[in-house]
């Protein structure tokens, strides 16, 4: 299996910034492997994707992709390996919903080449995987945020990487789109995508994910296969607060004794 991308050290500090949001963050994943990052509020897991999506270059440390210095790749070459679905997308412009996915292939197209039919198929495609077909025609300042949420993954989907950065892609969803996103990515991955996610929802890393990164504020980033690592112990630190775990095979059920 060929490594996508590869974090050796990694750490980031805003400007003016006297403490770096996080540092040594080491970690690789290759095709069809599902990573999930798991940390408190603040801690620095949307600042993590934002450097391994290149949006933020590394402070310290190095990433590869593909095998190459990221910082020697441009954006397009970046956005054919990779893509990032950010927690919050602003809707700015009144762009229809499948023109928002068409952008997904912009990466590939020439300066001034327009989409054309082939971009409209592969968007309407995406829309319909994500079970948005009908919202294909609506404004994009008009859709709620789950669904905006939806269109931004149909529009990764588009742009057909060969890693996926997902922040918190299902903080905005309901119930049922949740457990079917789930589903979606674990197929993706089957098919040889990699994923790399973060949730609030330490039992989504259990059902999904076969490795886990753990940034929490008294530990050192915490590397390592999901069922190992999600200990009641290393939870309750990582949160807290008390936190028991009950497990079946297929999934965990995470309860906290906050007061
Ligand atoms: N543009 C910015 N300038 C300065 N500091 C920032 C900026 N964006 C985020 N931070 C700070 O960096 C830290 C990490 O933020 P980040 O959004 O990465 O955390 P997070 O783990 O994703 O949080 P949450 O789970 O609440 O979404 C926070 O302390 C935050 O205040």
């Amino acid at each position: 299996m060929g490594v996508i991308l590869a974090a050796e050290k990694v750490g980031f500090s805003y400007a003016g910034r006297s403490q770096p949001v996080f540092s040594g963050v080491s970690l690789d994943i290759a095709e069809g492997e599902i990573l999930c990052v798991l940390g408190p509020n603040g801690i620095g897991k949307s600042t993590l994707l934002r450097c391994l999506s290149g949006l933020a270059p590394a402070t310290t440390g190095a990433i590869h992709v593909a095998g190459q210095d990221m910082t020697e790749l441009s954006r397009n070459e970046i956005a054919r390996h990779l893509a990032l679905v950010p927690q919050n997308d602003e809707a700015v412009f009144a762009f229809a919903v499948h023109a928002v996915a068409e952008m997904g292939r912009a990466p590939y197209l020439g300066l001034f080449e327009r989409p054309g039919p082939k971009e409209a198929s592969l968007a309407l495609e995406a829309l319909a995987t994500l079970g948005i077909a009908h919202l294909a025609e609506v404004s994009y300042t008009e859709i709620s945020g789950g669904e905006r949420q939806l269109v931004q993954i149909a529009r990764v989907l588009v742009q057909a990487p060969r890693l996926m950065i997902l922040d918190e892609p299902t903080a905005h969803l309901d119930f049922a789109n949740t457990a079917r996103l789930l589903a979606l990515l674990r197929r993706l991955a089957r098919s040889g995508l990699a994923v790399i996610f973060t949730t609030h929802a330490p039992d989504q890393a259990y059902a999904l994910a076969d490795r886990t990164l753990i940034l929490s504020p008294h530990h050192p980033p915490r590397l390592g296969g999901t069922r190992d690592l999600l200990t009641a112990d290393v939870l309750s630190e990582t949160y807290g607060v008390p936190i028991r775990l009950v497990a079946s095979d297929r999934h965990m059920l995470c309860i906290a004794d906050a007061d």
